[in-house]
C-alpha cells in the first residue's frame, strides 16, 4: 500500500501527476489498457488537466464504475460529467453505463456483456488494470452505500442497487469486480473522508464499504488531501 498525503493546495497537480504515472506505466507494457473511473466531483478538475496530457490514449479503454439512474445529459450523470471535461478530449474508447436505446435493467446486463467481452478475466470475473475509486463521507465506495443490498452481491459483476437515505437507484460494479483489480487507486478530500480512512486502519472491523477493500486489497495507491 501507498499513500500520499498531498496539501490542499497541490491536490489536483499532484493526483494527476500520479495518475499520468500509472498511465505512462501501463502504456509501456500493454497496446490495450482497462481502466474504471468512479464519478462525485473529486475526479472533475484532476480529469481536466490529465486530458491535456500527451498520451498514447488510444491504447485506453475508460469503463465507470458506478453510475446514477438517471441519463446521460443529466447533471447527476457520472459519465455524462467525465466525458464533457475528458472523454471527449481524448481518443480513448469510453463506455457508459447507461444506454439510454434500452432500460437501465437492460443497459446493465448490456454492460455486463460489454465487461466480460473487453476486459482480461479471471474466473469470469473482470480484471481491470487499474480501478480509480472514491470514498463518500459515509464510507461507500462505487455506489455501494452502508446498509445496502448490493453490498452482499457476489455472483454478478455489475447491478442495480436501491439507496434508500438518497431515495434514488444507482447502478454499480460489486466486490468481486472491485477487488480483482491489478492496481487500485483511492482519491479522496476533506476532514470526514480522512476520518474514515483512519478509523478503517486504526480499528478495523468497521462497517463501512470501504473496508472490505483496505482488509482484502493489497495494490491500493491512497491520494488524500492533508490538513
Ligand atoms: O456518489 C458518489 O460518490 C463517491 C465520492 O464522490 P465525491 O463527489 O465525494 O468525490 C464517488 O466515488 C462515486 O463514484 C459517486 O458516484
Amino acid at each position: 500500500m501507498e499513500i500520499h498525503k498531498i496539501p490542499k493546495s497541490d491536490y489536483d497537480a499532484v493526483a494527476v501527476s500520479l495518475l499520468k504515472h500509472q498511465f505512462i506505466k501501463l502504456q509501456q507494457k500493454k497496446n490495450k489498457i482497462t481502466v474504471a473511473l468512479s464519478g462525485g466531483n473529486t475526479p472533475l478538475p484532476i480529469l481536466a488537466e490529465l486530458a491535456k496530457e500527451n498520451l498514447s490514449w488510444e491504447k485506453f479503454h475508460f469503463f465507470m464504475v458506478d453510475e446514477r439512474c438517471v441519463s446521460i445529459d443529466d447533471a447527476q450523470s457520472n459519465f455524462g460529467n467525465i466525458k464533457k471535461i475528458f472523454f471527449d478530449n481524448v481518443s480513448s474508447s469510453c463506455y457508459s453505463m447507461v444506454d439510454e436505446k434500452f432500460t437501465f435493467d437492460e443497459s446493465i446486463k448490456e454492460y455486463e456483456d460489454l465487461l466480460l467481452k473487453e476486459v482480461e478475466l479471471d474466473k469470469e470475473v473482470p480484471v481491470f488494470d487499474l480501478i480509480v475509486l472514491g470514498m463518500g463521507e459515509d464510507g461507500h465506495v462505487a455506489s455501494l452505500f452502508p446498509e445496502t443490498i448490493a453490498l452482499s452481491e457476489q455472483k454478478r459483476i455489475v447491478v442495480r442497487n436501491n439507496v434508500p437515505q438518497l431515495n434514488m437507484d444507482r447502478i454499480t460494479l460489486t466486490y468481486p469486480v472491485l477487488l480483482n483489480a491489478k492496481e487500485t487507486m483511492i482519491m479522496i478530500k476533506g476532514k470526514k473522508k480522512r476520518q474514515v480512512f483512519e478509523q478503517m486502519y486504526k480499528n478495523g472491523k468497521t462497517n463501512f464499504p470501504m473496508q472490505r477493500i483496505v482488509d482484502q486489497k493489497r495494490n491500493i495507491s491512497w491520494i488524500i488531501e492533508r490538513e
